[in-house]
């Protein structure tokens, strides 16, 4: 095995002095740390690993492999590793990787060490072509172990460059076409950059549009960086049946039986053989049993009987037919006639799984779990499901006009009502909420309230202060906290929002930062809050649009989505319809709430005739 030949060596001895004097080596990376992740890359490519380090010998330890400082003292560079390696390699082959390096090649330990061997050499080092210059990469090489001395002797002569050796021995170099597998970091951004675990920033999943414009941005454009930007929540927990309704199922459920587990009778009747039944005489049966739902019975129907059987019963041997009771004629307590005709070989018998098969996926993870799904489950003798962790929440209204229900409305203000709104349609989510109040006008209060919310909650709805009048902190402050951006959607109402995710204390928080009047903030949680919430929570439930016709006319202009308030009800002739309510304005919560759906008139769509169909959200049933 050409394994067995070679150790492996990770260069961690370095001072890490462009990161600021950090080890590089235990530096966070893709959920772990660099040095980890090189680790794993090395170990299927060789007999056995070990460390050079210099520093911080214990955390190095922690790998379960041994850790080497350099036999040279002094930081001498990675020849004083190689040198170290060399001494102790036990393999005819030592074969060194950085520590800074997290993504080097699978079989770089095979292609060098066949490189070597077809080249007679005592060292392979890597090279890869970067617009067609030769970059060598020294510190991925496979030396063969009994040249320790020769290094050992251009060490002790003060020699320290990696290729200060190579006219004392046979090198070759061997080429790798892919040059982003050597990638080396070097800084902290770097370091981020390159993070495989890091979330993704806006700009990132905004340069995947082909146009992007914040102060004219569709509605369907919004919805896609909302999307695409926000991240599941992974935490999961197991529950009672009964709780887990409305929650979202966290891993699939396969069924450990069948369903219905044997062959039963979908009528109280008579069980007989297909076979028996005449085409065109009558059939005479004497009756052998009674099967009652739940008790089977033992005894097996010959030609020409059958047996009384109740819905449920278990399908007795021989028997794969059952005709109802009210079809036959009784002529005796043991004797049954039935005319020609009256069944089919096979009717009225319910087949041993044919609900669920046993093995088969009952339910899928991300279901949100309803009423028939608890008794899927039930049917499964399923006691516990594993859920996903709720998620949590935190909202508040901003203003100074805003009151509180219990307080006295001063001039000029007005009820805060956004908060109830939101406290709705979070409860119908299944969130777990954390109410925040009002918080005034005044950054000091904005900043704390959201750094508060941050720290505690999955996500943040705030509603005010988005737009560009001169009490809107928010934009100020939701911008200084994190990575959030500000639109003007091409809608009505709800043109515009706020949207990100803020940092503070090593906790992070999806911020929607939605318009202040009352009705852009429910039409901005309903198409952009609300799915991404859903996806925080493992679900995937887009909103379900359904057609009906429109009463009237409906004035438009193409360029925009329009939420118009509609009721929706039947026509005359059974089919539904729908009629704009009430007066449209953003902050006339009573329309609103006559309303029972929303006319969704699409960007392209313009003015709408009567008669036609247009699309409409209910909001019965819409979680
Ligand atoms: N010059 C411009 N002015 C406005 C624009 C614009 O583009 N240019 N956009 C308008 C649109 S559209 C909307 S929507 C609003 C959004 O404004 P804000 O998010 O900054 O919200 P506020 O100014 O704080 O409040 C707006 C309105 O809503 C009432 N409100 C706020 N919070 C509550 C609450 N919790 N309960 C009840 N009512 C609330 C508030 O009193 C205001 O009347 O901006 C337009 N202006
Ligand atoms: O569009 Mo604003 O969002 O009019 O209320
Ligand atoms: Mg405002």
């Amino acid at each position: 095995m050409q394994i067995e030949s070679i150790s492996g060596l990770l260069l961690a001895g370095g001072r890490g002095t462009r990161m600021g004097s950090v080890d590089k080596g235990l530096q966070p990376f893709g959920g772990s740390t660099m040095a980890a992740h090189v680790l794993e890359r090395l170990r299927p490519q060789v007999a056995n690993v070990a460390i050079n380090a210099n520093q911080n010998l214990d955390a190095y330890g922690a790998f379960g492999v041994p850790v080497w400082p350099d036999d040279t003292p002094g930081f001498a560079g990675p020849l004083a590793g190689l040198e170290t390696g060399l001494r102790r390699c036990t393999t005819p082959y030592l074969l060194t990787v950085p520590c800074d390096s997290p993504f080097l090649p699978a079989d770089l330990a095979a292609r060098l060490l066949a490189g070597l061997q077809a080249a007679d050499a005592d060292l392979a080092l890597a090279v890869t072509e970067e617009n067609g210059l030769r970059q060598p990469h020294p510190v991925f090489c496979l030396v063969k172990a009994d040249k320790a001395e020769i290094l050992s002797s251009y060490l002790a002569a003060g020699g320290r460059r990696m290729d200060g050796w190579y006219p004392q021995i046979k090198v070759a170099e061997v080429l790798f076409e892919d040059a982003a597998a050597f990638r080396n970091i070097n800084t902290r951004d770097e370091l981020q950059a390159l993070d495989p675990a890091r979330p993704p920033r806006l700009a990132d999943v905004v340069s995947c549009l082909s146009a992007y414009d914040p102060d004219a941005l569709p509605v369907r454009d919004a919805q896609k960086i909302i999307r695409d930007f926000v991240a599941p929540v992974r935490a999961t927990e197991q529950v009672a049946l009964r709780a887990a309704l409305g929650r979202v199922l966290a891993a699939d459920i396969v069924s450990p039986i069948n369903v219905p587990a044997h062959d039963n009778s979908a009528m109280d009747g008579y069980a007989l053989r297909g076979e028996d039944l005449l085409p065109d005489a009558e059939l005479r049966l004497r009756v052998i049993d009674t099967v009652y739902a739940g008790r089977a019975s033992s005894a097996v129907a010959g030609k020409g009987e059958c047996l009384r059987i109740m819905t449920g019963g278990v399908m007795p041997a021989g028997c794969d037919s059952v005709v109802p009771q009210e079809f036959v004629k009784v002529l005796a307590d043991d004797v049954i006639v039935m005319a020609p005709g009256t069944i089919r070989p096979g009717d009225n018998r319910r087949l041993a799984g044919e609900d669920l098969k046993a093995g088969s996926a009952a339910l899928m993870k991300g279901k949100i779990i309803r009423p028939a799904d608890l008794g899927l489950l039930a049917s499964l003798g399923v006691a516990e499901v594993p859920v996903q962790r709720r998620l949590r929440v935190a909202f508040f209204s901003t203003g100074d006009e805003l009151r509180s229900i219990g307080q006295p409305l001063d001039e000029g203000c007005v009820y805060d009502s956004n908060r109830y709104t939101i406290y709705g349609m979070l409860q119908r989510l299944g969130c777990d909420i954390i109410d925040m109040g009002v918080v005034r006008d005044d950054p000091a209060a904005l900043e704390a309230a959201l750094v508060d919310a941050c720290e505690n909650a999955d996500a943040i709805i705030t509603s005010g202060g988005v737009s560009v009048g001169a009490a809107d902190y928010t934009r100020q402050i939701m911008a200084r906290l994190g990575d959030v951006t500000f639109w003007k959607i091409g809608m009505r109402p709800g043109r515009p929002l706020a949207f990100g995710r803020i940092a503070s204390g090593g906790k992070s928080a999806f911020l929607f930062g939605l318009p202040g009047n009352p009705v852009a903030v429910m039409v901005s949680f309903y198409f952009f809050a609300r799915e991404a919430l859903l996806r925080m929570m493992g679900a995937e439930a887009p909103l379900p649009l359904l057609k009906a016709r429109s009463v009237a006319a409906i004035r438009k202009k193409p360029g925009r989505t329009e939420y118009q308030r509609g009721v929706l009800s039947h026509g005359a002739d059974g089919m539904p319809e729908v009629r704009i309510t009430g007066s449209q304005g953003s902050g006339i919560l009573r329309s609103m709430s006559e309303a029972n759906c929303m006319v969704v008139l699409h960007d392209e769509q313009g003015s709408v005739q009567a008669g036609e169909m247009v699309d409409v959200l209910m909001f019965e049933g819409l979680v």
